[in-house]
């Protein structure tokens, strides 16, 4: 059997507590019960705000959904107020975690070095880097992929190989993030090709695509893409059980 598809998403900062614990329930509860999960056709992660991980982590106990942070200190424990170590994401049970999102690189003046530093930590400590890279300005898909190929070499340089499963790579193109569509089937198949076959020749890892991801775009991708890193078009949670249905669609098309 083919590698389930990762289907995960980060929850930003947009819900509140309360509505962030109700909000994975149903998800665990679809996770639960449909056949793209329990079948080993799908595999969720979750990044919720900080404050939410650890009755998160209680809530998904009984699920093989992954849980995340969205954020993590680029140095090891000790006297860095208000920082969240990768030591302490583990030690509590979360198996991956975000790293150089678009926002914080945009809005805290991330840069590849921090991120790296990062990505190393997590490592470290068993957590997957889900590593997010993407060209800021709309434009030919070739140099778009050009450009991500330099930000992940650049960032993984230092990094032990092979990543294998443990490196997600998600590319979000700047200018798809927050957008009222996803960039174009044919731009994200054209990147996330090249991307993966980049990861596959340099000690593995796995390209999924988010920015405006929702339901349907998995379809039209192809199998172009490992999985959807997806935002504000699951806050809603029947969206992530119609794309777990495309999951299932794409498995039964892809045995005939
Ligand atoms: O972390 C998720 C991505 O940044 C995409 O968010 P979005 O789908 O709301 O644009």
């Amino acid at each position: 059997m083919s590698a389930p598809l990762l289907i995960g998403t980060s929850l930003k900062m947009y819900f509140g507590y309360q509505q962030t614990l109700d909000w994975c329930r149903q998800v665990a509860d679809i996770a639960q019960r449909h056949p793209a999960v329990t079948q080993g056709h799908a595999a969720l992660f979750i990044m919720p705000s900080f404050p939410t991980l650890a009755p998160v982590l209680e809530i998904v106990r009984d699920t093989d959904i992954r849980i995340g942070a969205q954020n993590l200190s680029d140095q090891p424990p000790g006297a860095w107020t208000g920082e969240v170590s990768a030591a302490m994401l583990a030690e509590m049970g979360c198996r991956c975690v975000e790293i150089g999102h678009a926002e914080r690189r945009r809005h805290f003046h991330e840069d590849e070095a921090l991120i790296a530093a990062k990505t190393a930590l997590a490592m470290a400590q068993g957590l997957s880097p889900v590593l997010c890279v993407g060209e800021v300005d709309e434009g030919d898909p070739g140099l778009a992929a050009s450009e991500c190929i330099r930000q992940i070499d650049s960032v993984l340089a230092d990094t032990p190989q092979p990543r294998g499963a443990d490196l997600i790579v998600a590319y979000e193109p700047h200018w798809a993030i927050g957008a009222s569509q996803p960039a174009s089937s044919e731009h994200i198949s054209t990147v996330c090709l090249k991307l993966q076959a980049h990861l596959d020749a340099h000690g593995g890892g796995r390209v999924i695509y988010g920015g405006s991801a929702g339901p349907g775009l998995l379809s039209r991708l192809e199998g172009s893409v490992q999985g959807m890193f997806l935002g504000r078009f699951v806050h809603d949670a029947r969206a992530f059980e119609q794309i777990l249905d495309e999951v299932m669609t794409l498995q039964a098309a892809s045995h005939q």
